[in-house]
């Protein structure tokens, strides 16, 4: 009976593997391809676009196979990481040639989205953090790294919605959790796009002493040693460049959650998902892609102390006023490679001749940004001097040992520079002795054969051979010539005088690669043992090249330096959205200053629409965030308080995937701030209950401003269409109004975009409606309904104890109009009924601030569906 074709031993080896692997793509490695099979095969050919046929096609049992080929691996596995899935590479461990029976193979690692080191250059500027969770107790231990870089942080969370905050803020890819985690909590880490990878076995690594000697919390160093393990498992190499695990908690730095700095567009715009016109697209003119990824860790997590935000600031001042200098610092910080991912290459092993003089190219800037900064004479430079280690000997060890431009390939030879090792030189005599002896033989054999095109060539099959052409072939010495191959028009041959000195050129080759190989791989070893320096002026380059960064863009934007106050005052004179002001230009944007003194805790900003509300609000939370990084801040001058925590509402997102209605969203992202905010807290409220019915809304950002201005003393922005709002600030002390121009000329709206004292008079919507383009029939209909309902003015509902808004403070108030009637006139367009007045009772008794938005919003839905009744 013939063997079933899953029963060849080679078949039985994949199996085997495979059993390993379930949830990997396997590739597998047979000469020069890597193979996949069955299943893998026809999901991978799929996704790779690839022909899929099978191995052993005419037998009964084929099994479908596809493959890449090995060289070209690299960006099939691309394709399939950057999809979510895990390749398992499998790889011939010895040489087929000399391999006894059947090749041995294994895994060589497991490349998975967290732990992809692809280096796709516009992928340079941005971290790939692989993160841990370890749940203990009531906290959530915490942990992620970066392995192209070795950067590993560890913290707790008190719940688990923390967790995925971090997660999301750090745009991960992966997460690696306890087998034990309840699906419940596994799914929702999959709704938000990560891989969720079950923890693997713990080994006593070197490494975890190393990486968690800093730590004390038992949850964090347990999602620490969880990294770490499934590192081991994935990687199977060495981490040596795994750095000591820094401990962080949320709470040192500004907090802003995931859609507070998504709404913001911090890093991606909210309108086409890209950098262009965000924060970081504006800040970033790093030289380096080390730079770039600092950058975007600093505008992640703002400071809280001035101290150091003080440091920043004079280095950004000092390169500011040091031009030369600073086109100095420029210059060399452009010729740093990305130093940090090189250490991470080196301590893999899988770095290479041109890395290494990538390497030394960067390390020789050292020296001179040294001088550049001690030439700077300012006290403020000596911790960067402090942190920049003298790297020289690596520099002088690579640039002796190589050779400027190497191939790619370090077991191919051409590496090492000549006169750096005794044997290798005399090889490379033999070598090119050989190609002597060659041309002279050609020469000779010419002669004496009297072919004069013949010609001695080479090729992998048959080594060397002499080539005659069909014409001359008659004239072949049939005694010497051994004939080896017959081509169309020629005939080649071997002798055994050419066999011998083959012999010793290919022996001189075979062996000056190796001792190449060996001498890299030494010299590898050699920077290997100084990788923490390397690192260290990596980070010192990067922090550098980030504040060069900060001073070039404040220069060329007239930034000027903050000022930090205790008091709870902000007070930022003609300030501008930096991102707003770089799209339309300078001369187009308005300033705009935005003051609030120690008692006023609420801007109520009212306006037409378009006219520039949410830029001004988002203005000063940029602004914020610029100086508690260190940079320099749009505006003429500016003063703050230190912020701790960036909420806001802005924009209508809703929250798909949780299951959120937009309403949903706004109501619990306005309880976040409401529930968490400081006195030291920023909130920005951006038309709040506009997601709702008008008066529920209107009733709902009513409550919302009085409660924060009783009981939140937080600084507060709060933009809104409905004007009644306004009155609020005749009512409480710590309410101020402000709000942006607008003109009419010629029918015509013309927005001003000035930010002024006190409330807006009118709203315009229909005007920006008409600038939309709607239809002019629809527009004057909209004016028609528009009239008829200013006859009707709402009035809103005020505490009892509490005087109403400015326009019902003044009808209501009127000893002929008992307040009663009016409210129910006035808010529901009709006369009273006894089923009005018990709807308004009840809306009256509704203690909003102790319901959730959940209830308030059953509350709002009984209530409609009793009045529709
Ligand atoms: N200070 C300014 N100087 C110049 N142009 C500005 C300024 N502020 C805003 N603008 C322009 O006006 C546009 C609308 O601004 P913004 O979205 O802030 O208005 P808004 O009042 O919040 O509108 P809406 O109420 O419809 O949400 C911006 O896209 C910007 O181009």
């Amino acid at each position: 009976m013939p063997q079933k074709t899953k029963d060849t031993p080679m078949m039985q080896q994949y199996l085997k593997i495979k059993q390993d692997y379930p949830d990997a793509f396997l590739f597998y490695r047979i000469g020069d391809f890597y193979e996949m099979f069955y299943d893998d095969a026809i999901k991978g050919s799929q996704i790779l676009e690839l022909t899929l046929t099978a191995r052993n096609k005419n037998a009964a049992d084929p099994i479908p196979m596809c493959g890449v080929p090995h060289h070209a691996a690299d960006s099939y596995i691309e394709i399939l990481v950057d999809k979510g899935y895990k390749v398992a590479i499998c790889e011939q461990l010895e040489d087929p040639q000399t391999a006894k029976g059947m090749v041995k193979r294994g895994i060589i690692k497991l490349v998975t989205p967290g732990t992809s080191l692809d280096d796709k250059p516009n992928q340079s500027t941005e971290n790939n953090y692989l993160g841990a969770i370890f749940p203990q107790a009531q906290t959530w231990g915490f942990a992620y790294t970066d392995l192209s870089t070795g950067e590993f942080w560890a913290t707790n969370f008190s719940d688990f919605k923390s967790v995925e905050n971090e997660l999301l803020n750090l745009r991960s890819k992966e997460v690696v959790v306890p087998a034990k985690l309840p699906k419940k909590q596994v799914k929702r880490l999959q709704k938000l796009g990560l891989m969720v990878s079950p923890e693997t076995p713990q080994q006593d690594y070197a490494e975890v002493s190393f990486v968690t000697q800093k730590l004390t919390a038992a949850s964090q160093i347990q999602a620490v040693r969880n990294l770490i393990a499934y590192l081991m498992e994935t990687q199977k190499r060495s981490l040596a460049h795994l750095q000591v695990a820094q401990a962080y908690s949320v709470h040192q730095y500004l907090q802003m959650d995931h859609n507070v700095q998504s709404n913001l567009e911090l890093f991606s715009s909210l309108r086409t998902g890209k950098r262009s016109g965000t924060l970081t697209w504006l800040l970033d003119q790093t030289k380096t892609a080390m730079g770039s990824r600092l950058l975007k860790q600093w505008i992640q997590r703002p400071l809280l102390q001035v101290k150091k935000l003080k440091y920043r600031q004079d280095l950004v001042q000092l390169l500011l006023d040091n031009f030369f200098q600073r086109g100095s610092l420029q210059d060399y910080l452009t010729q740093v490679y990305d130093l940090e991912r090189l250490a991470g290459r080196v301590a893999f092993g899988n770095v290479n001749a041109r890395d290494l003089i990538q390497l030394a190219t960067s390390l020789a800037q050292v020296p001179k940004i040294k001088a550049t900064l001690l030439d700077l004479q300012a006290p403020v430079v000596d911790d960067l001097l402090t942190h920049l280690p003298d790297c020289q000997d690596l520099t002088t060890a690579i640039t002796t040992t190589l050779v400027d431009d190497p191939p790619i390939s370090v077991t191919d030879g051409n590496l090492i520079k000549t006169g750096f090792n005794q044997q290798l030189d005399q090889y490379r005599d033999a070598m090119k002795n050989g190609k002597q002896w060659l041309a002279q033989m050609q020469a000779s054999e010419q002669q004496a054969t009297g072919i004069k095109n013949l010609k001695i060539g080479f090729n992998r099959v048959f080594g060397y051979y002499i080539e005659v052409t069909n014409a001359n072939k008659k004239q072949v010495p049939a005694e010497r010539y051994q004939r080896k191959q017959t081509l169309t028009n020629a005939e080649r041959y071997i002798t055994p005088e050419l066999k011998a000195i083959e012999q010793k050129i290919l022996e001189a080759e075979e062996k000056s690669k190796v001792l190449e190989h060996q001498l890299f791989n030494h010299l590898r070893e050699q920077i290997k043992a100084r990788i923490t320096d390397i690192q260290t002026v990596a980070s010192t380059l990067a922090a550098l090249d980030v504040l060069q960064s900060f001073c070039a863009v404040s220069e060329q934007y007239h930034y000027v330096r903050p000022q930090f106050t205790q008091q709870e005052k902000i007070a930022v004179i003609n300030g501008r959205h930096p991102v707003v002001e770089k799209v339309l230009g300078k001369q187009k944007y308005i300033p705009n200053s935005i003051t609030m003194d120690a008692k006023t805790s609420i801007l109520l900003i009212t306006g037409p629409n378009m006219s520039g509300k949410s830029t001004y609000m988002r203005q000063l939370a940029l602004i914020v965030i610029m100086a508690q990084i260190g940079c320099f801040v749009p505006a003429e001058q500016a003063q703050l308080p230190i912020f701790d925590h960036i909420f806001t509402r802005i924009g209508a997102a809703d929250d798909l995937i949780a299951g959120n209605s937009t309403f949903m969203v706004e109501m619990m992202e306005a309880n976040d701030a409401l529930q968490h905010a400081t006195p030291h807290s920023l909130i920005i409220f951006d038309e709040l209950g506009r997601g709702t019915a008008t008066y529920d809304g209107m009733a709902l950002a009513q409550a919302i401003v009085e409660y924060l201005s009783q009981k939140v003393p937080a600084k507060t922005l709060f933009s809104t269409h409905y004007h009644e709002l306004t009155g609020l600030a005749a009512q409480w002390p710590n309410i101020k109004n402000v709000h942006v121009d607008a003109t009419e000329e010629k029918g015509q709206l013309v927005f001003l975009h000035k930010v002024l004292p006190g409330p807006a008079d009118k709203s315009y919507g229909i005007h920006v409606a008409q600038l939309a383009g709607l239809p002019t029939s629809l527009l004057k209909n909209a004016q028609q309904i528009l009239t008829t309902l200013e006859q009707k003015p709402i009035h809103l509902q005020t505490k009892s104890s509490t005087p109403a808004t400015a326009k019902s403070i003044s009808e209501q108030t009127k000893p002929s109009q008992p307040v009663e009637k009016e409210e129910q006139l006035s808010l529901f367009g009709e006369p009273p009924t006894s089923k009005n007045r018990s709807l308004l009772q009840q809306l009256k008794d509704a203690n909003l601030m102790k319901m959730t938005p959940l209830d308030a919003m059953n509350l709002l839905f009984k209530l409609q569906n009793e009045l529709q009744d």
